[in-house]
């Protein structure tokens, strides 16, 4: 569809100063990412708007973990749609108010989205999903003793606990969902990559994972046709070398180029590396145009004055 895109905000992206990560100073972050996306709208643009959920998720498992002389432990699974109800409340608030002072006449609406998954994914043996805070070293050595965790290193920014991350397969509700962008709703879906479910015979049934919402994302910009995959996340530009003394930001690379660079490291898996990896899919399945920046940058680069541009 001419001048849609699906706009996939990252969860990392909503938290500005890891000494800030609560609720309102999150919301404060969605309400810029939102203004930014409101205009787009002024501009002509219909949006989809899809966001991940690593860090609160991880923040979620681990406050009912604190808690559980008073209360149970919460399935990842419920988790995960407890965490696409409060950031889908905060897009579609942040979203709703901007358009009233724009005068613009869109609403928004978030579809709880359940993504199917299957439950002998290898993924499930190996977790490789950051979430929650970043540790130091110390830190996750004494959670991997412990508690049991998995952690890894995430992009030079500390450690993270990792969680199984299978591939979405199918997206239950995109009927819904197209019905509604077709009723010209600003439909904010799949969020946290979807709540995992695996099919039998019809039923379906949660399952403790958290997919990724680049993957969940190229397929929704994929079923939906859009016509850009746009990632909002924590840089305004891929680099190569990333982190490194002769780091090179790109401002635009062929499907080709982004694969290479992906073959030799330039982008890790769990944070860079599966954003590549979801254009290069939606531009393979879809053609289309798949743009990588920053929430405060999405306006100059949607008008190709920023961001790192991959093109079939
Ligand atoms: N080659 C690269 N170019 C730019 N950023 C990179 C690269 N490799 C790793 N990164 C890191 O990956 C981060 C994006 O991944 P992540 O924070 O997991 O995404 P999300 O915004 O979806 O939560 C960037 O903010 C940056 O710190
Ligand atoms: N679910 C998911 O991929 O979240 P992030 O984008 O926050 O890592």
């Amino acid at each position: 569809m001419d001048r849609l895109a699906v706009i996939a905000i990252g969860g990392n992206s909503l938290i500005k100063d890891k000494n800030r990560i609560g609720l309102m100073d999150q919301l404060a972050t969605v309400k810029e990412t939102c203004h930014n996306i409101a205009e787009l709208v002024a501009r002509g643009w219909n949006v989809a708007i899809t966001h991940g959920n690593g860090p609160q998720v991880g923040f979620l498992i681990r406050r009912a973990e604190l808690a559980t002389k008073e209360l149970p432990l919460i399935p990842l699974e419920f988790a995960v749609a407890d965490t696409q109800g409060a950031i889908g409340y905060m897009i579609q608030q942040s979203l709703m108010n901007e358009f009233c002072r724009r005068g613009i006449k869109r609403k928004a609406v978030t579809v709880v989205t359940q993504v199917v998954v299957d439950k002998n994914d290898p993924a499930f043996q190996k977790p490789t999903k950051p979430i929650g805070s970043f540790m130091t070293k110390e830190e996750a050595m004494y959670h991997r003793e412990k508690d049991g965790w998995t952690v890894v290193e995430d992009a030079g920014r500390g450690w993270r606990r990792v969680v199984p991350s299978p591939e979405p397969q199918k997206i239950v509700e995109s009927e819904a969902i197209k019905d509604l962008i077709k009723e010209g709703y600003i439909v904010i879906c799949v969020g946290g990559g979807g709540i995992p479910v695996i099919e039998n015979e019809g039923q379906l049934e949660g399952i403790a994972a958290v997919i990724d919402k680049d993957y969940a994302s190229s397929l929704l910009a994929t079923e939906i046709c859009a016509s850009r995959l746009v990632i909002s996340t924590g840089v305004n530009k891929v680099a190569i070398n990333f982190g490194k003394p002769e780091q090179k930001e790109i401002d635009r690379m062929t499907a080709a180029e982004a694969e290479a660079y992906l073959a030799e490291g330039h982008f890790p898996p769990g944070n860079m590396g599966p954003k590549i990896t979801a254009i290069l899919r939606y531009l393979k399945n879809n053609g289309g145009e798949g743009l990588i920046t920053s929430p405060a940058e999405i306006v100059a680069a949607m008008e190709g004055q920023s961001g790192t541009w991959i093109v079939p």
